[in-house]
Formats: structure tokens, sequence, C-alpha cells
């Protein structure tokens, strides 16, 4: 195997040596200019155990890998001489109906208290109500689901905060039935079911700390508890880890609204593919779907212009997980730093490109040649 870049050389470590840091210990937030320097910060401060909880991948972590170096196989065509000047202004968007400033949110992950014991996941409800993005809380939270819900403001541009809750199912799903009861009760406004998770994955990594997956519990995942979940709650329900073309039309079919594109960060199944290999399947086979539904991606986005090549294909906000729990190393402070980053370069990069409606943006600004090669294309 190959050595690679967990992340780029962003000059950060070379920067703080010359300054008075010290090898171990957590750099100021002001020192941190993008988001991969997060993880190197959660490095110097997570112990062992934690970091690789976070860090972790599924087997050889070639999807990890893949997911972090596909963006640069597919160029930018940059147009000049386009009117960028008002690009800042289309950066909002709606998802399901909901306003948010930015088309990017927290992915639900699992146990942020190991970045901030103290508070957890409160940091990112309070960060992405005062940076108004979209926080989709996880199941398994380290904070209860009324802790959570608590720590919402009453006072955003949807009037109270607007927040989606992440599940699995357990193999009773009474229980599932009354988390999502719960939620709902709580004022969640959607329901996102992981369904890339029927069992527990090969993590090396995590497994050497005994830390493994948060839900070597769950196993129930069929279509036919797709339907019996629909008549459990009025809320919609996004089904999240969609990675073939073949299962958005059968979400679609069966009336999803929304669908997550997502290889679950990698954390899952190895060689499973990225988001930008599965948006372009859709593109390459069903492009109506970007239409016809909402369609969410993760996994892998480290860079504004990471965003910009899924919104090119036609997703309608990307979501960052390991890079938020990163952030949590600094609290509330660093999860705000980490959405004020992506929104800068989401806008810098889309005028770059010549973009100048971020929500209405042309395939053709891509060169996906290279994903030709490898597409799947249905009969
Ligand atoms: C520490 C950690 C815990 C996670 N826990 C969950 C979870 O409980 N439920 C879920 O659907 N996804 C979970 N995920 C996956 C994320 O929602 C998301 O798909 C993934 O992190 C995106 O890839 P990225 O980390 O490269 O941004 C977790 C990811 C991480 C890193």
């Amino acid at each position: 195997a190959e050595p690679f870049l967990n992340e780029p050389d962003t000059g950060m470590e070379t920067f703080l040596l010359g300054t008075n840091w010290t090898e171990g210990t957590q750099p100021q937030l002001k020192d941190i200019r993008g988001i991969p320097d997060f993880d190197f910060a959660a490095r110097q401060k997570l112990n062992n155990q934690e970091y690789s909880f976070y860090r972790t991948a599924a087997g050889g972590e070639w999807s990890y890998r893949n997911n972090l170096e596909i963006w640069s196989k597919v160029k930018f065509r940059p147009r000049q001489l386009s009117d960028v000047t008002k690009v800042n202004e289309t950066l909002k968007t709606t998802i399901l109906g909901y306003n948010f400033s930015a088309p990017i949110f927290i992915a639900p992950a699992a146990r942020a208290g190991y970045a901030d014991p103290a508070e957890g996941e409160l940091n990112f409800v309070r960060a992405t109500a005062s940076e108004n993005i979209l926080y989709t809380a996880a199941l398994y939270a380290s904070k209860s689901i009324q802790e959570i819900a608590s720590a919402k403001s009453n006072s955003t541009v949807n009037g109270p905060q607007v927040l989606f809750q992440q599940i699995y199912t357990n193999n009773n799903l009474s229980i599932t039935w009354d988390y999502i009861r719960q939620a709902e009760e709580l004022g969640a406004k959607a329901i996102v079911w992981t369904i890339d998770a029927p069992a527990s994955s090969t993590r090396h990594r995590a497994a050497r700390y005994d830390t493994t997956n948060s839900n070597s519990a769950t196993s129930a995942l069929t279509w036919d508890i797709y339907e019996q979940m629909k008549n459990q709650t009025s809320l919609p329900i996004i089904l999240k880890g969609i990675s073939t073309v073949e299962d958005a039309l059968l979400a679609q079919e069966k009336g999803a609204k929304a669908i997550y594109i997502s290889n679950h960060g990698g954390r899952q199944l190895d060689h499973s593919p990225s988001p930008l290999e599965i948006a372009y399947e859709i593109h390459r086979n069903a492009p109506q779907l970007f239409t016809e539904m909402e369609i969410l991606a993760d996994s892998g986005v480290r860079y504004g212009s990471d965003v910009l090549k899924l919104l090119a294909l036609g997703v309608k906000a990307v979501g960052l997980g390991r890079s938020f729990m990163y952030a949590n190393c600094y609290g509330q402070a660093g999860v705000e730093q980490a959405i004020q980053i992506m929104k800068k370069e989401i806008a810098q990069d889309a005028a770059q490109v010549g973009i100048s409606d971020i929500q209405n943006i042309s395939s053709k600004l891509l060169n996906t040649r290279a994903l030709e090669e490898t597409v799947f294309l249905l009969e």
C-alpha cells in the first residue's frame, strides 16, 4: 500500500514550529486556516482511543482515501468574465423547505463528548443556530435527545431552530418507533434513517481500543420497514447511505422526498463509492432525480470546492462529519469557525469558477471524463 496524505501539507506545522507552540498541544483557534487543520489539531488534543474513533474507517481504509482523493479527478472548467459580484448572496438555500444560510450541514456523528466532554453536541446546536445551517443530530450522541432539543434557539429565520434527527433501526422496532415519537415531540423536522449499517463494520484502527461501531446492536433494514416507518410518523424520512442509482430510483418510487448519498465517511464498507461517484452515477442514469427530490450528500468533503462539485451535479446540500467532530475540540467557537471557513471557501471558489448563482450551477463547469471510465450505466 502506498502512503497517502490524510491531509495536504497546509503549512500549519511549519508555521506553528516557528511560534511558541509545543508539539502535542492544541494550536490556537486563530491559527486554523482550513478544514484539514482541525484534523491536525484534534490529533494533538485527543488521546489515541478518542482520535481513532473519529478517524477510523473500514477495511484498508481505501474508501476513506478515495473519498479524499477523488475530488482531484474532476477538474473545474472555469468560465471567465462572468459576473460573479453577487455570488455571496446566492449561498443561502432551503432544505425540505427550511431556510439556511449555506448548502452545508453537520452530518450525524456519535460521541461528540470525546472532543468536548462538558458540552458535546450542544456546541453543534448552538453553532448551527448562530450560523444558521442545519444540524442533523445522531442517535448515539453523547448528550440525550432532550438535552440537544433544549439547547435549540427559539429565534432563527425558521422560527424555533430546525434540527433533523438521525436514527438507526433496532431489531425491536417498538424501540425505534418510540424514538421517532420522542424526536417528533421534541420538534425534530425530519428523520434521517441510516440504511448503510446493516452490520458492524471492519474497523481495525478503532478496534484496537475496542471502540468501533456505535450501532453494533442494530440490523433491521428493509424497504418493508421503511413502509412501516412512514406509518409511524408524519415527518419526512431521509434515507442516508444511498449508494446506487437503483436505490435512488426505488426511494423515489416509494415516495421519498429526500435521499442522502453517503458511504458513511468510508466507515462501513471498504470499496464503497464516494459521494462524487454516486452523484455522477445518478447524473448519468437518472438526472431528473436531482430536481424531483432533494438529494443530500456527505463523505470526504474538506474544501469549498468539493461542495461546489457536488452541487454542480445537482446535490442540494452537503454534510461534513469528522471535520466538525474535530472542530468541536475548540467547542462552539471551533464549530462556528469551521462553518465560516466552508462558507467563505464556497463563495470565493464559486466566483473563481465563474458561478454567479450557487443554487444553479451548470454541470458543464466540471470535467467529469475521468468518472466516465468507471461509471455504472443502467441497461
Ligand atoms: C465519529 C463518527 C461517528 C459517526 N456516527 C454516525 C452515526 O451515529 N450515524 C450516522 O448515520 N452516521 C455516522 N457517521 C457518519 C457521518 O454521518 C458521515 O456520513 C461521515 O462522517 C461523512 O464523512 P466525513 O467524515 O469524511 O465528512 C459518523 C462519522 C464519524 C466520523
